[in-house]
């Protein structure tokens, strides 16, 4: 920000004296969005309308996506709402619809890219623009990797990350053009760092989480700042998705399961208040920093003293009993 403003005034000054100069403005844009961030989580943030905006939400019949479809109602938004899941995306769409909004559900899958691009041509026939994307459906394989049928690994990568990049080729044109969007991802804290028997699933979501910077960074250096991202990173939320799912019983308390209202009300601020990023809870930025701070024995010996390395053997356990 203040760097390219005094390049403007640097023209004739020799190569290392502007070097030197951006060095300073950098290290007072850097002292800057801290300053900002520090005062973003003590102060309340300010939080944007979404009035008139066209929202789209994916898997939208899910737990998370129906709490942000009602949400996103609240706040006077026009939804349009994907699920593979018909029936529950429609009862997403009637509860929405008796908040005064106007709802449009379609039957899509996310793991096939031409259900994406032809759904993403109906949209805008028939509804519009979209000007806010939510990327949440998300899948897990849930069984041991060896013992998992390769297609159900396949298709947590389809669903969770290669989705991303056909949702964003889809609608970003329309948001580019005039300079106006927001694209969310909703990742995980397995996004960040990793626990056992999981491969697909992190795979998956440190994908996402690449693929959201990226295309920040993309919007920055193209000057789309009227797109905004926001990266959503929540810890193991209470619905059923990884159930059985748990750390040492006795620390349980310290970092409980979170509640799917308080998850989706917690990332709805970090949305509209135009965040870069959240951890849900804000615990889950230690874990994130020691991964890379720390030496591998370091983060291990951690984790099995927490139970985090073992946490998903219940969760994998029934998953597998259901099946066989
Ligand atoms: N639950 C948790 O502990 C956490 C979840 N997350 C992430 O939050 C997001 C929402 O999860 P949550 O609400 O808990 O999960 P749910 O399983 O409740 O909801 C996911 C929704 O996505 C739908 N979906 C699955 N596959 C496809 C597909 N191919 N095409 C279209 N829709 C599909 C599901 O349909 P169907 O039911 O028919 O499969 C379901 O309606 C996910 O990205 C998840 O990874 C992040 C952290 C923790
Ligand atoms: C690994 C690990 C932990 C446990 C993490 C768990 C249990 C995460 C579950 C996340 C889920 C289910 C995300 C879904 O998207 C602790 C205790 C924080 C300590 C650090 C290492």
């Amino acid at each position: 920000m203040f760097c390219s403003w005094a390049l403007k005034f640097l023209p004739a000054a020799p190569a290392a004296m502007v070097v030197l100069v951006d060095l300073l403005l950098m290290l007072l844009d850097l002292s800057y969005s801290i300053l900002c961030a520090v005062l973003q989580t003590l102060l309340p943030p300010r939080l944007k309308s979404v009035e008139g905006e066209l929202c789209l939400i994916t898997g939208a019949g899910g737990a998370l996506g129906r709490l942000f479809a009602l949400e996103f109602a609240k706040e006077g938004a026009q939804l349009v709402l994907w699920d593979c899941d018909t029936a529950a995306n429609e009862h997403t769409a009637r509860l929405a619809r008796d908040l005064g909004v106007k709802v449009h559900a379609y039957t899509v899958d996310l793991s096939k890219r031409e259900h994406i691009y032809e759904a993403a041509d109906r949209v805008r026939a028939e509804v519009g623009d979209v000007t806010m994307v939510v990327n949440n459906a998300g899948v897990v394989a849930g069984r041991r990797l060896l013992d998992c049928p390769d297609e159900l690994l396949e298709r947590t990568l389809l669903v969770n990350c290669h989705a991303l990049f056909w949702m964003t080729k889809a609608f970003l044109p329309q948001m580019k053009a005039r300079n106006h969007g927001h694209i969310v991802t909703i990742a995980s804290a397995l996004g960040l760092f990793t626990t056992s028997c999981v491969e697909d699933y992190c795979a998956s979501k440190f994908g996402a989480v690449g693929f959201h910077e990226s295309l920040a960074l993309e919007l920055q250096a193209e000057n789309q700042g009227g797109i905004k991202t926001t990266l959503v990173c929540p810890y193991i939320v209470n619905n059923g998705m990884f159930a059985g799912c748990e750390i040492r019983k006795e620390l349980r308390s310290l970092i409980p399961p979170l509640e799917p209202l308080y998850t989706v009300q917690e990332s709805m601020k970090a949305i509209l208040g135009e965040q870069q990023m959240v951890c849900i809870p804000r615990l889950i930025y230690i874990p994130f920093l020691a991964r890379v701070l720390l030496p591998w024995e370091a983060n291990l010996a951690t984790y099995r003293f927490m139970g985090g390395d073992k946490c998903m053997l219940p969760f994998i356990n029934r998953t597998e009993t259901k099946v066989t």
